[in-house]
């Protein structure tokens, strides 16, 4: 169990004290991917540095199974490092190291003997992927490559928690997505707790079980996904949830009229807030009715987004579902009528 207590930390900016966190407190239960968002500048790295004391915070606890990392001297301090791998945007490699030596170099320093650092570095090179680049050069890889090579060497002192400060936010999604699939691999199989800071809200979804968002320095909002989007209304959160119209199909759009005339029906764009899952929706719509397009993903047991919708009722069933919808707080807005 990780406990961020109260931590705050003051900045001294052209002489002016600036306070970067202001009373923080997270708690991070073993096993969890913990993910941190929060706009540029809002202090998010300030904060995992402070985990690991890379940054040291003004004052409040780090507590680590209830050892308090703050009040340790440097060699105790030293050897809970060691347990906390970390891993960065633009990776860290020394381009002078292959790859092998670069995983190695944690172990080195630890002075573990040459047979101990092959045999880990070859088991770490095998859970990133990586066995047959060891005697490549960090130039010579690719960027998803290299962040692999920084997950084995954070993962060298067999870490209980591995803190990634916006790890995939200099790759492609592709890559991306490749890096969360390892990390989640990394969390289930080795048991290592995750903190991540990021600004993309796809890496939050993707792995995260939980959710911190920071403000100015501030915590404004923790929970699970699906907790946040259905009873947090801060604006860094409805950025999950997709605010285009979703455009009416080329068929549709010609013969879409703009009000009610006899023989037509409304095309309805519903947007799911998280209070109902689209299959319950569905089910409840008893209807004749076309689904034009669905552009929902699942969070927990709700789902978010929107859909556009043809009613193929007589007028009166129309207007049920249309109270129903209304009934339900699912914000419906009427295209036009076909
Ligand atoms: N060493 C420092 N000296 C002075 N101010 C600093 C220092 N480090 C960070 N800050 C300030 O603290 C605030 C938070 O910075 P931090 O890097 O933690 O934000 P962030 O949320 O990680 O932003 P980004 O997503 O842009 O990296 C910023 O206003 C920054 O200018």
């Amino acid at each position: 169990m990780i406990q961020i207590r109260n931590i705050s930390k003051t900045f001294l900016q052209r002489h002016q004290p600036f306070k970067a966190l202001d009373n923080i407190n997270i708690d991070i239960a073993e096993g969890d991917i913990v993910g941190i968002i929060g706009s540029s500048g809002a202090g998010k790295s300030t904060l995992i540095r402070c985990v690991n004391l890379l940054e040291r915070a003004d004052g409040g606890q780090i507590l680590i199974n209830g050892t308090d990392l703050m009040l340790l001297d440097s060699k105790a301090l030293a050897r809970q490092r060691k347990k906390i791998g970390m891993i960065f945007q633009h990776f860290n490699l020394l381009s002078s190291r292959t790859v092998f030596d670069n995983v190695a170099l944690p172990l080195e320093l630890d002075k573990a003997d040459p047979s101990r650092i092959e045999k880990k570095v070859r088991e770490l090179l095998k859970i990133v992927g990586l066995e047959d680049k060891a005697g490549e050069y960090p130039r010579s890889l690719s960027g998803g490559q290299k962040q692999r090579v920084a997950i084995a060497r954070a993962l060298a002192n067999d870490p209980y928690l591995l803190l990634c400060d916006e790890a995939t936010s200099a790759l492609d999604p592709a890559t991306t997505q490749s890096i969360l699939q390892l990390l989640r691999d990394i969390n289930q199989r080795l048991k290592i707790t995750i903190l991540l800071i990021t600004h993309e809200m796809g890496v939050v979804k993707a792995i995260c079980n939980h959710i911190a968002v920071i403000d100015h320095g501030k915590l404004v909002a923790k929970g699970t996904l699906a907790q946040l989007l259905t009873e947090n209304k801060h604006p860094i959160l409805q950025q999950f949830i997709h605010t285009d119209n979703i455009p009416v199909p080329q068929d549709l759009y010609v013969k879409m009229k703009p009000g009610y005339a006899v023989g037509l029906n409304p095309i309805l764009e519903l947007e799911l807030t998280g209070n109902i899952s689209f299959d319950e929706l569905i089910s409840q719509l008893q209807i004749p009715h076309r689904l034009i397009r669905v552009d929902i993903e699942y969070v927990g047991n709700t789902s978010f987004g929107k859909i556009l919708l043809h009613l193929q009722g007589t007028g009166p069933d129309n207007d049920k579902a249309l109270q129903y919808f209304n009934q339900q707080g699912i914000k419906n807005t009427i295209r036009g009528y076909v």
